[in-house]
């Protein structure tokens, strides 16, 4: 299957190729597409969003993640709306902004969502969740990874997922989870859809 990749998004890109790779599948760059705004109340949403219009502008199956940090002395904040967190447009200042927000505060229980969603030219849409837990530190650490990884030691580890590589972020991370999850679907023999445009 030839699945286009909805996301501009690096960081997401390579994860998205690593928990891929031995499917067999084929992952194409969205090239020079424009998504449609993130105009959702939902991850679902907004990851239906883009999915959709990936597949209807390509005619081919299309893979789209929205995904967020939800802090519980924040309640639940930035959630859908943390990649344009204090209206900071790159992930340093982000991280800056969470880190001022949660100064003094002795809660840094926070967790990471990812809505994996597949959509077929045809309308069908397949959706993957997946979530981890864990705590934010007072300052960052690592350089790999992307966003708020610096900040954010998952539980059951003492580094943050900057600390990670690419393959040990999968193996505990919402993403990789939510990854794991369209891997089993169709190992386990979904059938391959007609990707008949319905436009
Ligand atoms: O695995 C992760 N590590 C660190 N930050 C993440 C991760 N997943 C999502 N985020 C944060 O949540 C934001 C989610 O953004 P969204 O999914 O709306 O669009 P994007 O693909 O344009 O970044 C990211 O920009 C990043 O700041
Ligand atoms: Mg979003």
């Amino acid at each position: 299957m030839n699945v286009v990749v909805a996301t501009s998004n690096a960081g997401k890109v390579r994860e998205i190729e690593e928990a891929l790779q031995g499917t067999g599948w084929t992952l194409s760059p969205l090239g020079g597409l424009i998504l449609p705004e993130e105009t959702g109340a939902t991850y679902e949403e907004n990851a239906a969003l883009k999915a959709c219009a990936a597949a209807l502008m390509t005619g081919r199956p299309a893979l789209a993640d929205d995904s967020g940090i939800e802090v519980e002395a924040l309640g639940g904040e930035p959630g859908v709306y943390s990649a344009r967190y204090g209206n900071r447009d790159n992930d340093v200042e982000r991280n800056v902004y969470l880190l001022e927000k949660l100064r003094g505060q002795t809660n840094r229980r926070a967790k990471f969502v990812s809505v994996v969603i597949l959509a077929y030219p045809d309308g069908h849409l397949e959706t993957y969740r997946g979530e981890l837990p864990g705590t934010l530190l007072e300052g960052p650490r690592g350089a790999n990874g992307f966003g708020y990884d610096p900040l954010f030691v998952p539980d059951g580890d003492t580094r943050t997922l900057a600390e990670l590589t690419v393959a040990e972020k999968r193996a505990i991370s919402h993403r990789g989870r939510a990854l794991a999850a369209l891997r089993d679907a169709h190992r386990s023999g979904l059938p391959e859809r007609d990707i008949t445009p319905i436009v």
